[in-house]
């Protein structure tokens, strides 16, 4: 398992690349070093008692003091509630978790409603185990590859061909000088990382894995042998083999797919890893208690956004109520845009469509509307992070559309109006593309007002109804 839970940390950094997307702007809450939000920062405007609010939360959750708890983020849409909940997950390390899910999710899932909140539970849970391993490390002077006298590997592939070669490899630190042997797979992995005299580097024995730590200082004259991004380091002191603590951090629910015998560890990439059995969660819990008590692991709780969570209904909201009680918990972060309205799978109202019950354990953080400054300050920023040039009159009335219609539809006009300044070839957006996006794409306001009028022309509006649905509307 060891050996799948390392491949696993590193395959990690794949999966955090990202592409631009509705908050790819956010990189943080804003806040400065006593956690005060600035007016504007990493990507966030405004907002600052949210924001403090929300830093007070970062604190404690970086202190592994709140698991269990849950916070509310509640506030109209388009305030910035899924913001501020990435702007915790951008500043939290990358080793403490952050599972995301909206509400609506679970009921399109084919798994129970109560199995996707678990797995989701415990994609917010970090373990992270150390390991003792026992690697070399120092500067490389030499490797020398014998070349075979005859021409033993050469009908084979690449692979024979250098699982046949030998070597050696002369490695220092400021106090010794050993020269190792080398074999077929040891001469591949130095060639792959393109290791050569004067690099730092560790091998791990057990493993056989080579990495590259920097550039020896002593060596720092030899400029063929460097890029711009080398990175110079002293030449290892005392003994060149050493044991070294090695950690990785993995979730919950990543330990629980690799054990699960009906899927396989492929699974994780594909998502589809179906219903997870009790007894192998209980294993595996058993298991993480057993290294914790030998001190080989150690629990970081991590975060669990759920969006819309409205949408949940009451056995949901019973099993979150339950599963906060765990020792074991992340600290829970939900979001809702709604008012008073039905909790689903009920007849009863409450405020956010929460029970009452499950409210009152709620920190909650209200968001509020943004001023035109404010508004237009986010615009400017998403310019920004789109590559968009936009002039200032068509910045002015671009916040002037914000402010009468909604933020996020004026946040989607900035690509539009890009493309209809490229197809005019302009470089710069100007107002009239602002008014020409304007035109084509109507908001939530401008569309209600059309169907007012050509109700009766639309199918199934012939009984005007006084429903739930019109909450939406209202919003
Ligand atoms: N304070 C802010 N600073 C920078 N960008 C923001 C801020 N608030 C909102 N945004 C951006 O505005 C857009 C809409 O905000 P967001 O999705 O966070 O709203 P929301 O409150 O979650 O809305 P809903 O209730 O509809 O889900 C997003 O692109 C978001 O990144």
């Amino acid at each position: 398992m060891a050996a799948e839970l390392k491949k696993l940390s590193e395959s990690r950094d794949l999966t955090r690349i990202e592409r631009i997307g509705a908050h790819s702007h956010i990189r943080g809450l804003g806040l400065d070093s006593s956690f005060e939000p600035r007016l504007s920062s990493e990507g966030m405007v405004g907002q600052q008692p949210a924001r403090k609010a929300a830093g007070i939360i970062l604190q404690l959750i970086r202190d592994g003091n709140i698991a269990g708890r849950a916070v509310l983020l509640a506030g109209q849409p388009g305030t910035g509630k899924t913001a501020i909940a990435m702007g915790i997950a951008k500043s939290l390390g990358q080793e403490t978790p952050f599972a995301n899910v909206s509400a609506s999710e679970l009921f399109s899932l084919e798994i129970s409603r109560t199995e996707a909140l678990t797995q989701a539970f415990r994609k917010a849970i970090g373990v992270r185990i150390k390991e003792e391993a026992e690697i070399i490390e120092g500067e490389v002077v030499e490797i020398v590859i014998d070349r075979p006298a005859s021409g033993s590997g050469g009908a084979g592939g690449g692979d024979s061909k250098s699982a046949s070669k030998t070597g050696k490899l002369t490695m220092k630190t400021t106090d010794m000088e050993t020269v190792y042997e080398l074999g077929g797979k040891m001469i591949e992995a130095l060639g792959k990382e393109k290791v050569q005299s004067g690099d730092v580097i560790a091998l791990d024995k057990a493993s056989g894995k080579v990495t590259k730590l920097g550039r020896s200082i002593g060596r720092s004259r030899d400029y063929d042998a460097m890029g711009p991004q080398t990175k110079f380091i002293r030449c290892p002191e005392g003994e060149l083999q050493k044991r070294k603590e090695v950690v990785h951090c993995v979730t919950l629910h990543e330990i629980d797919v690799i054990n699960s015998r009906t899927q396989g560890f492929l699974a994780l990439f594909t998502g589809d890893t179906g219903e997870i059995r009790a007894e192998v969660r209980e294993q595996i819990d058993s298991k993480v208690a057993e290294w914790r008590e030998e001190g080989k692991a150690d629990i970081i709780p991590g975060v669990l956004f759920i969006d819309e969570v409205h949408m949940l209904d009451i056995e949901c909201f019973s099993f979150l109520n339950r599963a906060l009680e765990n020792e074991m918990a992340p600290i829970l972060v939900i979001a809702t845009n709604r008012g008073i309205t039905t909790i689903r799978g009920t007849n009863y109202r409450s405020p956010h469509g929460i029970p009452a019950d499950f409210l009152d354990r709620l920190l909650i953080i209200s968001t509020q509307p943004y001023s035109e400054e404010e508004i237009g300050k986010i615009l400017d920023i998403r310019c920004d992070e789109e590559d968009v040039e936009m002039s200032k009159d068509a910045k002015v009335l671009l916040t002037k559309i914000g402010v009468e219609t909604s933020l996020r539809y004026a946040i989607h006009l900035i690509t539009a109006a890009a493309l209809a300044c490229q197809k005019r070839k302009g470089k710069v957006v100007e107002m009239v593309d602002i008014s020409r996006v304007y035109q084509l794409f109507l908001d939530v306001k401008r569309s209600t007002q059309y169907l007012m009028e050509y109700q009766n022309q639309y199918m199934f509006s012939e009984v005007p109804r006084e429903t739930e649905g019109d909450e939406a509307m209202q919003s």
